[in-house]
Formats: structure tokens, sequence, C-alpha cells
């Protein structure tokens, strides 16, 4: 679940409510950026059973920036794919040094086939196709970057992130998502809990319910 909001309090707050429905809680990049590495202390400390993500999206100094978050507990940090080759290989070289991962965020790259191609080469653990939230607020969606990414079969992980809510959640499961983003469909619903605990079990490989939701579980 992303963490979205700039209010260190609400944030702690809400993923209290959530932790026990997700695998993974993610600092946001706004979120990261007001609160600073107290947050993530704080998180890391009242949440043991939770991976947590830092969406620092670094565009220079890789290694430098991402090395206090992973040395205070970070489980994976974000780079921006279009940042220069040596930055992501900076965060991806101090991943590896705490045994951690890094996920290279392709947000506003051009040819993401090229850069994907490019990081796996690099060594890089998780592959972020990303709608952001200004590309949402224009109409777009991750889905057809997320089949181009998938169909390369680089055998990264892919995050996929960008208006992730229940409904959709199945298909970009079966379209060959192994980490599924969440932001607004949790903190937006009226219970957050509830609302991650079902995107939760769709992306694990539950149904999506009604009639054919109900076959599948019958047969599976
Ligand atoms: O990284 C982000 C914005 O840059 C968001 O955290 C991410 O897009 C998930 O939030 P939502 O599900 O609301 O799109």
């Amino acid at each position: 679940m992303a963490l979205d909001s700039l209010d260190f309090d609400a944030t702690v707050a809400l993923a209290t409510k959530v932790a026990p429905h997700v695998d993974i809680l993610e600092i946001g990049t706004p979120c990261i950026k007001h609160n600073g590495i107290k947050l993530l202390q704080t998180l890391r400390a009242k949440f043991p059973n939770n991976k947590i993500l830092v969406d620092l999206k670094t565009m220079d100094a890789g290694f430098y920036e991402a090395e206090p978050f992973y040395k205070a507990g970070a489980d994976i940090c974000t780079v921006l794919g279009t940042s220069d080759i040596g930055t992501i290989k900076g965060v991806i070289d101090v991943a590896n040094k705490y045994g951690k991962k890094a996920q290279i965020d392709l947000i506003n790259v051009a040819d993401k086939k090229a850069r994907t191609q490019e990081v796996a080469k690099l060594g890089a653990h998780i592959i972020g196709v990303h709608t952001g939230l200004d590309q949402q607020a224009a109409g777009q969606t991750p889905f057809g970057d997320l089949a181009l990414v998938a169909g390369l079969n680089l055998g990264l992980e892919i995050s996929v992130a960008g208006g992730v809510k229940a409904a959709t959640t199945a298909q970009v499961r079966d379209a060959g998502a192994t980490i599924i983003v969440a932001g607004a469909a949790i903190y937006g619903a009226a219970d957050p809990a509830a609302a991650a605990a079902e995107i939760t079990a769709i992306a694990h490989g539950g149904s999506t319910g009604g009639l054919f939701g109900w076959i599948k579980k019958l047969f599976s």
C-alpha cells in the first residue's frame, strides 16, 4: 500500500489500520520528502512483519542517497529509470550491500523496452511500471506498459502502480505483475483495512467474486 499523506501521525495511523492486510508498506515520495527518515524508523519499529518500500525516486547520487534508508530498514528503494545509468547502478549496488532490493521506476522513460533491458543486465531486482498521479489525471493507465515489460520475459520482479483498484487487480496480476501497488483505492476507501484486504486477496490469486470467481474457486 502506498502511503501518500504528508502528515506524519496520519500516516502512522493509516499504516496501523492496513499493515495486517498488506505485504509491503510504501512510503510515498511526497511523504518521505516531508517527513524524512524518522518516519521510516518509526514504521520499521512498529511493523516488523511488513516489508517497507521507500519511494525515493532517486535522480542522482544513487548509492549515497539510498544507503541511509537501507541502513534504517528499508527493504526496497526506488530510483528513476530516467536517471543516469551510474545512478541506477549505485542504488542496485547499495541494495546488494545490505541484502535488499532496488526498484527502477519507468515513470517518464521514453524507451521503456531499452531501459528495462539495460537495467536487467545491471542486476536490477524490480522494474516499476508506473503511471504517476499527474499522468493519471490526464487519463493514462499502466496497462499497456505492463504488457510491454512483461512481454520481455527478463525474469525481473514487476511492480505496477497507477490507479490500481480492486476491480483492476486481477487484470494486473494476470498480466504479469508480481507486486501490485494501491494508494488512493485504499486510503480513499470508507474502510481502508477492508479495501486493503480485498486487493491483497485478489493480488495473491483470489477471485474477483461474482459467478465466474465462484466457479474458478470451485475448480481450483
Ligand atoms: O508513486 C506514486 C505517485 O508517484 C503513488 O504512490 C502510486 O501511483 C500509487 O498510488 P495510486 O494507487 O493512488 O496511483
